[in-house]
């Protein structure tokens, strides 16, 4: 399912003296099947972007589709229920969300409100936990004795419990150590890879946009500023200097390394492209 903004505005608290722009005149397509990530400074527009694709939000002006449903500031509130079960939202520091007694009855709890019956919904709970890497015995406990991390986890798993065409991530790693991160960035590229899920990933973290995003929206001020590969928008480090937006860490590297005298082409954006155009340069490479 595409969702496709054309020329979309949303001002906050419209018609009043304390309105402000959110975004202005967006135009752009998140294709079905894509991994896009959305950056730019903060206050640039991005949870606003975010919020119009389940109509969460409806444009002030302009049109947002999402698969065949056009939204617009006219559009009725009441037929909107498919929409959230479509396009799954994790927000930042979703275990905040948790509420049942048992982390079974929390993940079945969406799936109950669309119809499925009580069995089904507890069947997917055990198949989302075991999705979200969580051991079985979790189920029967309540979410509020895991750790953080865990947390989060269930919530995740409460949204995909859903079966959401879109998964709409927001800063999903945020507060989680190193290794956390790199575990939870893995299952959602799993989640890509393997079932061709379409993701929407808002980060501050330039190395998840080089190592999981296809695409990128670079935002600035509420506009939608760029659009193309992360190769294309890491292409130019001046221009990401003056939106405030920096580089992969591997690119910094290979900056440093240029410095002395190494040469790299292309720009290496992963560990990997960086190992793989460096390891001749030193003569490695053969080890034995
Ligand atoms: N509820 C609100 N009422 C009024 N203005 C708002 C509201 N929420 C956001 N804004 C304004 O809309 C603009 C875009 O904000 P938005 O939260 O979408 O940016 P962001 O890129 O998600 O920021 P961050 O990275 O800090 O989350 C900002 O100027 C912000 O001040």
């Amino acid at each position: 399912m595409d969702i496709t903004f054309d020329h979309v505005s949303f001002t906050y608290q419209a018609g009043t003296p304390f309105a402000g722009d959110g975004i202005k005149d967006v135009s752009g397509v998140i294709r079905d099947g894509s991994y896009t990530a959305i950056i730019g400074h903060t206050g640039s527009g991005k949870s606003t972007i975010l919020q119009h694709l389940n109509a969460l939000l409806k444009p002030t002006s302009g049109t947002v589709t999402i698969g065949d449903k056009v939204i617009t500031n006219e559009t009725n509130n009441k037929n909107l229920k498919p929409l959230r079960q479509k396009v799954g939202m994790v927000f930042q520091f979703a275990e905040n969300q948790l509420f049942e007694q048992t982390v079974a009855k929390d993940i079945a709890f969406g799936p109950q409100n669309f119809g499925v019956s009580e069995k089904d919904a507890l069947a997917l709970a055990d198949k989302m936990v075991k999705m979200v890497g969580l051991p079985h015995d979790v189920l029967e406990k309540s979410p509020f004795d895991l750790s953080g991390g865990q947390m989060r986890r269930v919530a995740i798993a409460g949204v995909l419990a859903m079966q959401p065409e879109v998964l709409v991530l927001d800063e999903p790693t945020a507060g989680l150590d190193p290794s956390g991160r790199h575990e939870m960035m893995q299952m959602f590229e799993q989640l890509h890879r393997e079932q061709g899920q379409t993701i929407v990933l808002v980060t501050h973290q330039m190395d998840d946009v080089a190592d999981y995003a296809d695409t990128v929206w670079v935002m600035a001020e509420g506009k939608l500023i760029k659009t193309g590969t992360p190769r294309e928008i890491f292409a130019d480090p001046a221009w990401l200097k003056a939106n405030q937006l920096g580089l992969p860490k591997t690119a910094q590297l290979a900056q440093q390394l240029a410095a002395k005298g190494f040469h790299f082409d292309p720009q290496p954006l992963t560990e990997s492209e960086l190992a793989d155009q460096l390891v001749p340069q030193i003569g490695g490479g053969q080890r034995g």
